[in-house]
């Protein structure tokens, strides 16, 4: 079945027994799965209009708009560096979005025009103690970004940066070159990160206080940075618009791209397959595949519930995770992203096609390579009885980008209602978190 929004086309008909054989998923349980996704539709329909999960206006929302530019274009005010602080959901959605800015493309970061971007979202002591060494403080800016305010490794690298101002003599700075973001002060409820900042008179965004983490690429956690990268936010909200719009419209399950991933997912799950696969032909998806694996396993690992989300990029990881998805069991659904790249890159001359052995390559562009792994990749999965579903963006910009993160959260949610559990929790993490405090403090 192809499914299609603006940006992209789905395609899942290579995902079921009918079409692949004994891998393939039972169609009959993921056509009861699909009509199960009807209430959640009207769940998120009522929710939309009750304003009851704020993700879902996200996309319309132009009032947090100017303060995001006001501190973007404040943050870049003699700047050289952009250092991002915070974990998980306070970083992965934005590290998505600046992959469109060539942030941690292979070979091109190191030429983006200044300033240079830099993500502390992983700890480690080496890496932080280097790199304060290493950055020319006086032009550094810093963004402290945490919902809860309280996560061990954003309040740790900010208190190490702050120490590093204060050593170089920049003190009486902090307050321009710290900026923060994260809930406002609730009641008694202690917010650590503002309460550090707050003697230095550190500016701060508001988190928005309805909108979790690992769903907060579309607020302003995702787009500040990405403002401050030069990346046409509006756009990526109005891709994310795209993707609701069919639930909104009302459109029946089967027409729905996100119902019908979500149901093909747990379809998949009850099929034995445990493991959901997303593997992406593009340098400026790699991120992306990051942040969906938190997305999808905080929010549906529960209860005993929910399938391990791996990531993989083409064609690299072929020559890595291809032999044990063609010829280890049959756990998994794989999701082949790939992109309008045909015809673009390096087209490759006669002689020296023929001269490696490959003449088949002579007149053919890199895009025409890879575009044709992809194709390959897909098909040769469906050809060894291995579940496929296929999405192609033809154009990856701002707008596919929104659309294609905002169809993921919506997916996931729907995935949330068939699997029984809740999207927006995630209680086995504060679980260690506060024991790792009780250790630290332990000594
Ligand atoms: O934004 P915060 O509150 O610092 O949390 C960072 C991340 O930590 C988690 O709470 C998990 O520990 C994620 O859900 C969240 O994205």
């Amino acid at each position: 079945m192809r499914t299609i929004l603006m940006s992209f086309v789905q395609n899942t008909d290579r995902a079921f027994f009918s079409s692949i054989g004994p891998g393939g998923i039972p169609e009959a349980d993921y056509t009861a799965l699909l009509e199960k996704t009807e209430p959640a539709l009207d769940w998120l329909r009522s929710a939309y209009e009750k304003n009851e999960l704020p993700i879902l206006r996200m996309p319309e929302t132009v009032d947090d708009l100017p303060p995001v530019e006001a501190t973007a274009k404040k943050m870049l005010e003699g700047a050289t560096d952009l250092v991002f602080m915070g974990t998980g959901g306070s970083g992965l959605g934005a590290q998505a979005l600046l992959q469109l800015a060539d942030y941690n493309v292979p070979g091109l970061a190191l030429f983006r025009p200044s300033p240079r971007l830099h993500f502390l979202d992983n700890l480690d002591p080496i890496t932080l103690d280097a790199l304060l060494k290493k950055l020319p403080l006086k032009t550094t800016r810093f963004l402290a970004v945490s919902k809860s305010g309280g996560t061990g490794e954003t309040l740790t690298q900010t208190i190490s940066v702050i120490q590093a101002l204060e050593a170089a003599g920049l003190g009486a700075d902090i307050g321009k070159q710290i900026f923060g973001l994260s809930e406002p002060q609730q009641g008694a409820k202690k917010n650590a990160l503002r309460a550090l900042l707050a003697p230095y008179g550190v500016p701060f965004l508001e988190h928005h206080t309805g909108v979790g983490g690992r769903f907060s690429v579309l607020t302003n956690v995702g787009l500040l940075p990405a403002r401050a990268a030069g990346l046409d936010i509006k756009a990526v909200r109005a891709g994310a618009a795209a993707a609701l719009k069919p639930i909104l419209d009302k459109k029946p399950a089967k027409e729905v791209p996100s119902a019908v991933g979500a149901a093909l997912n747990v379809a998949a799950a009850n099929a034995g397959k445990n493991v959901t696969v997303l593997m992406a032909y593009a340098d400026r998806l790699e991120r992306t595949t990051a942040w969906w694996v938190q997305l999808w396993s905080e929010s549906l690992g529960k209860d005993g519930r929910g399938t391990t989300p791996v990531r993989a990029l083409g064609p690299v990881d072929q020559h890595s995770q291809l032999q044990l998805h063609l010829g280890g069991p049959k756990d998994k659904l794989f999701t082949v992203v790939t992109v309008g790249i045909a015809g673009k890159g390096p087209k490759l001359g006669k002689d020296l096609s023929e001269r490696c052995g490959e003449p088949g390559f002579a007149g053919k562009t890199i895009g025409d390579l890879v575009a044709a792994q992809g194709r390959a990749t897909a098909d040769t999965l469906a050809k060894n009885g291995r579940a496929v579903r296929t999405i192609h963006i033809e154009k990856l910009d701002e707008h596919a980008l929104g659309e294609f993160l905002m169809h993921f959260m919506l997916e996931t949610m729907i995935a949330s209602k068939l699997f029984g559990v809740d999207a927006f929790d995630q209680p086995a993490v504060e679980e260690g978190k506060i024991l790792a405090k009780k250790y630290l403090a332990e000594g």
